[in-house]
């Protein structure tokens, strides 16, 4: 279905910023494209894979190069040559903003979201998949271009700021239609025998009036006269009702996902190809060859033809297993990333490979645990609280990480590496800290942090600490443009064996008589980051995280510190994506943050942070999960969310955020009295909190120190008039 991009080592995400600082030219970066694209190919013909996707490369994001296919650029970034424009729109310059980026479905890729209005003009550039094919074919080898399908693109997408009341981007469906079919068009000149459409917006819950439109789109695209056979993608979960609006259509293949999904129903694709998804492009456990085959042999009998796929594509998980010689041989024979994911897909296909069978545990489900509950409602312990910590109205705050420099990654790569020992590594992160402290005494802020500067990754760095997490050294996943993550693989049960972070709280504590807010990645999102164990209910993995961070919080609380931030940034994310699931979900994973918070007495803050998510459709969550201060990202869409009647009925502490950390820029005075002056018409002045969208680590200490004084400055301005 696809592949990763960034390359085995990251030879993408080094040239892109390379390129981006000026030091490569625009053709040193293709040079490094093309040669990623050539290498795997061949690797995958080599393992063995039969039909080759191509397209699946991107300088960005693959959302982005179809708004590009379709030229539908804003105004607004045309002035500049074309590469510049591309990453005009995905990272912003000094005289443009970027497109917003939001999560993929419910993976931790970020996609940019194209805009759409009613005089948006579409117009085919098919460049990239006409060049990706013929490159293939040069190397030869014949590839299946895969676009994303005119439904999925229009759905995600946002209507343009000055559309009339009511437009939606799918209204323009029959225009893109008209685009998509000169595309078939064009490669069917070209001899493409065969075009994956992806459509992963179909296993959402969709409207009546969606689903027509689905069926109209692609019964028109199958009635073309010149066009190569059309394969329509579907993945991250089941068809559903929009499993018979397709079948009703001329297509010839569909892609179902059989890890998420079951064979139900798939009678209705009689007469075409079913791509049987069914070695995960999600998880990085070796699949169960013999249930596959099951599952292979009961559709033969449902379908003209069945070919042999993974769920999804494998951008998703790491290249290679193999390269992980640190990891415990154990464990590593378990595991497949995307090299040994296709090298099943062959196995399966061809009846050959071992009859590797996962054979683990069954999991019991305990006693349902009894109702986690702060000691005392929100009321008392906001008094106790104020009582105790005596912080001005309106305090100035940050969401935890400082810049991680380049000095502060070599230190830990030099740790790693035992080119230094763990005395000189620990002096370097206390001069860090220092620094870090003395800072925010010098702004001015109210609640400090230590600036996270042990940390490689807010997730990454507790799988590290705890027991049952394993973590790779070059198992990078893309998580949006050139940036990436290594997710732990939790693969036992969950436990702390040590306090983690109460020694660096504890230190900085000791630097100032201002109070230091511990920092804590929640349980929700330390599983939504990791790849998940699939012999456990995600719950109960939830759970143990959750009891491992209750330990924690009683630490830091026994060690003086009195606010404790619980980051949930991926609390939305990993809300399932069908309605009918939603409502379980919630409950367990906001029962979940009770329990790693609720241990603390009624005078120790809790605070949580929320980020990339539609803050607007979370705050019922938000306020059940009962934390005493909640912030969330709000600078880039103008604290706009604060009109909605869900957050005027939020009674606790609310810190919207007033500064974009997402973008080089620094936000002056004004700007930020004019975020606080609207934001404290629907938040009560005692509940509001002045902090950034999000944590400082992407940015440089010149831009952050410019932008926390004019944060403290308008703060001050603030306090005298509410
Ligand atoms: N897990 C996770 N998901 C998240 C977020 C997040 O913070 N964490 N934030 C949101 C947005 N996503 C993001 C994802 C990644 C990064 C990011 O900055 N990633 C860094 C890597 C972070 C990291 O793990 N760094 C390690 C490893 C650094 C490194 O590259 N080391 C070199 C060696 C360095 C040297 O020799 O100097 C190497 O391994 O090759 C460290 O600092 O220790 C990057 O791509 O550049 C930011 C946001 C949503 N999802
Ligand atoms: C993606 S949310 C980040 C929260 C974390 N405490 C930080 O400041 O980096
Ligand atoms: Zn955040």
């Amino acid at each position: 279905m696809g592949y990763p991009r960034i390359g085995p080592r990251r030879e993408l995400k080094r040239a892109l910023e390379s390129y981006w600082d000026g030091a490569i030219t625009a053709e040193q970066l293709h040079d490094t494209g093309r040669e990623l694209r050539k290498q795997t190919w061949l690797r995958l013909a080599q393992l063995g894979l039969t039909q080759l996707p191509s397209n699946t490369f991107s300088y960005y994001d693959q959302m982005l190069d179809t708004a590009i296919l379709l030229d539908a650029i804003p105004d607004r970034y045309r002035k500049h040559h074309s590469l510049d424009a591309y990453f005009a729109m995905a990272r912003g310059n000094d005289s443009v903003a970027p497109l917003p980026m939001t999560k993929w479905f419910d993976t931790n890729y970020h996609y940019l979201v194209p805009e759409i209005g009613p005089d948006t003009v579409f117009r085919l550039r098919a460049d990239k998949p006409v060049s990706e094919f013929r490159e293939a074919r040069e190397l030869g080898l014949i590839t299946r271009p895969v676009l994303l399908g005119p439904l999925t693109f229009l759905l995600l997408s946002q209507a343009a700021p000055d559309s009339p009341d009511g437009f939606q981007p799918l209204d323009r469906l029959d225009d893109v239609l008209v685009t998509y079919a000169q595309l078939l068009a064009r490669l069917d000149a070209e001899g493409v025998p065969w075009v994956q459409l992806d459509e992963p917006a179909l296993v959402l819950d969709r409207t009546e009036a969606e689903l027509d439109a689905a069926k109209r789109a692609y019964q028109r695209l199958a009635n073309l006269g010149e066009r190569p056979r059309l394969l329509l993608a579907s993945y991250f979960g089941e068809l559903g009702d929009a499993l018979q609006a397709i079948a009703a259509t001329g297509v010839e293949a569909v892609a179902v996902d059989l890890v998420r999904g079951t064979t139900d129903g798939l009678e209705a694709l009689a007469g075409k190809t079913i791509v049987a998804g069914v070695v995960s492009g999600r998880e990085v456990w070796r699949t169960d060859l013999g249930s596959a085959r099951v599952t292979l042999e009961a559709l033969r009998a449902m379908a003209s033809e069945v070919v042999v796929s993974t769920s999804c594509s494998l951008l998703h998980v790491p290249y290679d297993v193999e390269v992980e010689t640190e990891l415990e041989p154990g464990l590593r024979e378990r595991l497949a990333f995307a090299e040994q994911k296709v090298a099943e897909v062959v196995a399966l296909a061809t009846g050959t490979g071992d009859k590797f069978q996962t054979e683990l545990p069954f999991w019991v489900p305990e006693k349902a645990s009894p109702k986690a509950q702060r000691r005392s409602p929100y009321a008392v312990r906001a008094k106790a609280q104020a009582e105790y910590l005596k912080l001005p109205p309106l305090p100035v705050t940050t969401i935890g990480s400082f810049p991680q420099t380049d000095e502060l990654r070599a230190t830990r790569a030099d740790a790693a590496a035992g080119r230094i020992d763990e005395q000189e590594y620990e002096r370097r992160i206390e001069l860090e800290v220092q620094r870090v402290i003395r800072l925010q005494e010098e702004l001015g802020l109210d609640v400090l942090v230590h600036g996270e500067p042990e940390r490689n990754d807010m997730v990454q760095y507790f799988a590290e600490n705890l027991e049952g997490f394993a973590t790779t050294r070059f198992g990078w996943v893309q998580s949006y443009g050139s940036r990436c993550t290594r997710p732990p693989i939790m693969h036992g049960d969950v436990k702390r064996t040590r306090p983690i972070t109460v020694a660096w709280a504890r230190y900085a504590q000791s630097l100032t008589g201002k109070p230091v807010k511990g920092m804590l990645t929640g349980p929700v999102t330390i599983v939504a980051w990791s790849f998940k164990r699939h012999d456990l209910p995600l719950a109960e993995s939830v759970w143990q995280v959750a009891q491992a961070l209750r330990e924690e919080v009683t630490d830091l609380e026994t060690a003086g510190i009195h606010i404790i931030q619980v980051d949930e940034p991926a609390l939305r994310e990993m809300t399932p994506l069908r309605e009918r699931d939603q409502a379980e979900y919630l409950q367990w994973a906001v029962e979940a943050y009770r329990h790693a918070t609720s241990g603390a007495s009624d005078r120790t803050q809790i605070h949580t942070h929320l980020c990339y998510s539609d803050a607007a459709a979370a705050f019922a969550a938000i306020d059940a999960l009962d934390a005493d201060v909640t912030t969330i990202e709000s600078a880039r869409s103008h604290a706009r969310v604060l009109a909605e009647p869900t957050a005027a009925a939020f009674s606790r502490g609310l810190g919207p955020g007033v500064y974009d950390i997402h973008s080089p820029r620094v936000p002056d005075v004004a700007e930020v009295v004019e975020l606080l002056t609207y934001a404290s018409k629907s938040v009560p002045a005692a509940q509001l909190w002045v902090n950034p969208d999000c944590g400082l680590k992407t940015r440089t200490y010149p831009q952050v120190q410019a932008a926390l004084r004019n944060v403290v400055e308008a703060a001050r301005l603030m306090r005298g008039k509410v």
